[in-house]
């Protein structure tokens, strides 16, 4: 068994985990920036101790603070790829693959075998004989992978593996990655920007944002139904947070009202969601109720597929405008145009109100 359980604190990063994933689980770990995203992989991988907690892989405690164990990175059954594959430049493909089970003990044949092995399982045999300097990114790529696997390990962490490559080769290591994930059934865990990479990788999905888990779901949830601004984002939608106050209506902290639907308690926080295509954009304040009618300055227009988007200025609190999707003819008509003051206008029932999460809890399904 080789589920994974983190629950760990580093304040000089400034994040607190508590992230579990189940045997055989792929979890996609999406968040801006700076969040704590590789902090988190480097926790796991034993590259980082933290100040205070535990890390686990099937029954084995890796780190406890409490009781001073802390399994060396080698000696963990963790592989970690990074961005960039950090192959041994003098070593041709075959031998960087065959060096992690030569280094687990296995004799100069066996391990070659492997590594033909692993070489056939990324489509890289007829790389075997190359040197790093002569292989593209998206091969050096598949290198790491097979070098990674040929480790044995029992989870796999993947930091933004297809970040550093061509947009055109993306999609083949994506697939290459879905058949190992998926087929192999392995336990990994993906940080990545890309939600193309969560949607065709991930079981499940957590959002971190400034050390916290914020977010967590199984991807269709988070995207349909995004708590966090930075879930949301990626999921196009438009996200007001607030707190209830009448049933029905969010209030936000800079004193809007968004009445929409949705059974949340009076005084819990929650977020408001609307898609950019049910806001329509008005000069004037409409009377018609019951709607919600936002003032708002425009800050960029965008061509969006064959409508064109207005994003509005950042909320008073700083949090992400609003967007508002309109035909081109539209954007003619009304003049808009940033700088400009208009009316954004969403009727109640195109907004959905849902319970904000407090905090944490990224625990696989079955167990809550
Ligand atoms: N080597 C380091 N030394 C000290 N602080 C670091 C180091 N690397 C990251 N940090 C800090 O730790 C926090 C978490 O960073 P981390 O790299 O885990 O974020 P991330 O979500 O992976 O970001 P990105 O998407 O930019 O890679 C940030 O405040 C960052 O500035």
């Amino acid at each position: 068994m080789s589920g994974v359980r983190v629950r760990a604190r580093l304040d000089r990063r400034g994040v607190e985990f508590d992230v579990e994933l189940a045997d055989g689980e792929v979890l996609a770990v999406l968040g801006p920036n700076g969040a704590g995203k590789s902090t988190l992989l480097a926790l796991i991988a034993g590259l980082l101790r933290p100040d205070h907690g535990t890390v686990s892989v099937g029954d084995e405690v890796l780190t406890d603070t409490e009781t001073g164990v802390f399994v060396a990175p080698h000696a963990r059954g963790v592989a970690l790829l990074s961005q960039r594959p950090l192959l041994f430049p003098h070593l041709t493909a075959a031998a960087n693959v065959a060096f992690a089970p030569r280094s687990r003990g296995a004799s100069r044949s066996a391990a070659r075998e492997s590594a033909a092995q692993w070489l056939r399982e990324v489509d890289a045999e007829d790389l075997a004989r190359r040197r790093p300097s002569q292989l593209s990114g998206g091969q050096a790529q598949r290198i790491a992978i097979a070098r990674a696997l040929a480790a044995q390990p029992r989870v796999l962490l993947l930091d933004e593996p297809m970040s550093a490559l061509d947009v055109a080769v993306a999609p083949a290591l994506r697939r290459l990655l879905r058949r190992i994930l998926r087929e192999q059934r392995r336990t990994a865990v993906i940080v990545t920007h890309d939600l193309l990479d969560a949607l065709a990788l991930a079981d499940r999905v957590v959002v971190v944002e400034a050390g916290r888990v914020v977010e967590a779901g199984t991807v269709r949830e988070v995207l349909t139904s995004p708590r966090s601004a930075f879930a949301a984002r990626i999921a196009g939608v438009n996200l007001v947070a607030g707190r209830i106050g009448e049933p029905g209506v969010l209030e936000t902290s800079w004193g809007a009202a968004v009445s929409g639907i949705g059974e949340v308690e009076s005084g819990a926080p929650a977020v408001a969601l609307f898609r950019p295509g049910s806001v329509a954009v008005h000069l004037e304040p409409p009377h018609a109720s019951p709607r919600n009618v936002f003032p708002v300055t425009i800050a960029e227009l965008e061509v969006h597929g064959a409508a064109v988007r207005v994003h509005s200025e950042p909320n008073p609190d700083g949090s992400a405008g609003l967007t508002a999707d309109v035909t081109p003819a539209a954007v003619a008509d009304l003049d808009l145009h940033p700088g400009g003051t208009v009316y954004f206008v969403v009727k109640t029932q195109e907004v959905e109100v849902l319970a904000a999460l407090a905090g944490s809890g990224a625990s696989p399904p079955d167990e809550g």
